[in-house]
């Protein structure tokens, strides 16, 4: 089989798109390299659909522009871009069937019909769904749509994917068979893509760097581990990571004690974070806490609890434990895992 290789890098630089009063998008820079899968995430708002729609010509930017392969798009209206975008309701067409729906595109760009048929055969057998051809989409399940949208952008073999949370509307079981497959599909293809998610746990998986926006503008760009590890502000620092960070004052007593673990000295102004997973249940620990809710997940258990100062601490334990709201516990920090931010919210 034919492998389609990257057609270029994607680069953006001091994007703004202002709605009225709304700066939607306001200074992106951004370089996506040739064959990279970079995932955008931040809260609903934070301008990830419009950094899309001006990336595939659907809008103009008000700054900045928009380059693909060291191109310009400037000039470029968006049927001639080298772009296919993905959206969320992926639209098919109900009364054509998925190979004519996957045809669609090469037959509007006068592709004739025998070649289109071939472009459509081999995009569905690649995405696995060759035996669905002859059926119409709504004869298949959600997640096979899914991906006759998908083999729809496939078609067209652009130089960059814009996917805009294509698997928003997936059920939980299928949204995670689907990213694999998509992640199989991106390894394969070597396509440039921005994938815009609110999932956090897809941001985590699927990118090899992972863009955090808020307010439009990016708060940080890394590989995700990275910025899991280093998040540059407690924004970034809340946002990735499933229960949240604790983020407590640094000037308080359980600010001092966290403090005091990081450099043996007190910190004052800003703030100190931990994540719940690196403070650990154990009897001698410098924290003293009270539960307050456990919350039991099966392969671990999350519980709530308040700490010095009636500062509330989450903390990942293994399951089982057998605690109870009231009980009282010790907590360690692992004090290579603090992490300290100004007062301003950036990292120190
Ligand atoms: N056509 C428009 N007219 C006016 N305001 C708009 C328009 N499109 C977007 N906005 C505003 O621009 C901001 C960014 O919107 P955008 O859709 O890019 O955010 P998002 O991060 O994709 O959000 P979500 O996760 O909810 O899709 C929001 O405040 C939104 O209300």
């Amino acid at each position: 089989m034919t492998v389609t290789t990257a057609g270029g890098g994607l680069r953006l630089t001091g994007l703004a798109k202002a709605y009225g009063p709304v700066r939607a998008v306001d200074g992106v820079d951004l370089d996506v390299p040739a064959g990279e899968l970079v995932t955008v995430v931040g809260p609903s708002g934070s301008g990830k659909s419009t950094v899309l729609r001006l990336i595939a010509g659907l809008e103009r930017p008000d700054a900045g522009t928009v380059a693909v392969g060291g191109q310009d798009l400037r000039d470029v209206p968006p049927h001639r871009r080298s772009v296919a975008m993905v959206f969320q309701d992926y639209a098919l067409y109900p009364h054509l069937t998925v190979r004519e729906n996957i045809m669609f595109g090469p037959r509007v760009r006068k592709v004739p019909k025998d070649e289109a048929r071939r472009q459509a055969a081999d995009a569905a057998h690649r995405l696995g769904i060759a035996d669905l051809l002859d059926r119409y989409p709504d004869q298949v399940s959600g997640g096979q749509r899914q991906r006759v949208a998908l083999a729809r952008a496939l078609v067209r073999s652009p130089a960059v994917y814009l996917l805009d949370e294509p698997l928003a509307s997936l059920d939980a079981q299928l949204r995670l068979t689907t990213r694999t497959d998509l992640l199989a599909l991106h390894r394969r293809l070597g396509a440039t893509t921005l994938h815009v998610t609110h999932d956090q746990a897809e941001a985590m998986t699927l990118g090899d760097r992972v863009v955090v926006m808020e307010g439009g503008r990016v708060r940080q760009a890394g590989p995700p581990q990275e910025v899991y590890d280093a998040p540059a502000d407690t924004f970034v620092a809340r946002f990735l990571g499933s229960p949240p960070m604790n983020l407590v004052p640094a000037g308080g007593l359980l600010g001092g004690l966290l403090g005091g673990a990081i450099s043996g000295k007190d910190t004052d102004g800003g703030t100190v974070g931990i994540r719940p997973e690196d403070l650990a249940l154990d009897p001698a620990g410098p924290l003293e806490a009270t539960v307050e809710t456990v919350e039991t997940l099966g392969s671990e258990a999350v519980l709530l609890t308040r700490g010095p100062d009636g500062v509330r601490l989450t903390v990942r334990t293994p399951p089982r434990l057998g605690l109870r709201p009231g009980d009282a516990v010790r907590l360690r920090p692992d004090p290579d895992r603090l992490h300290r931010f100004d007062a301003a919210g950036r990292r120190v």
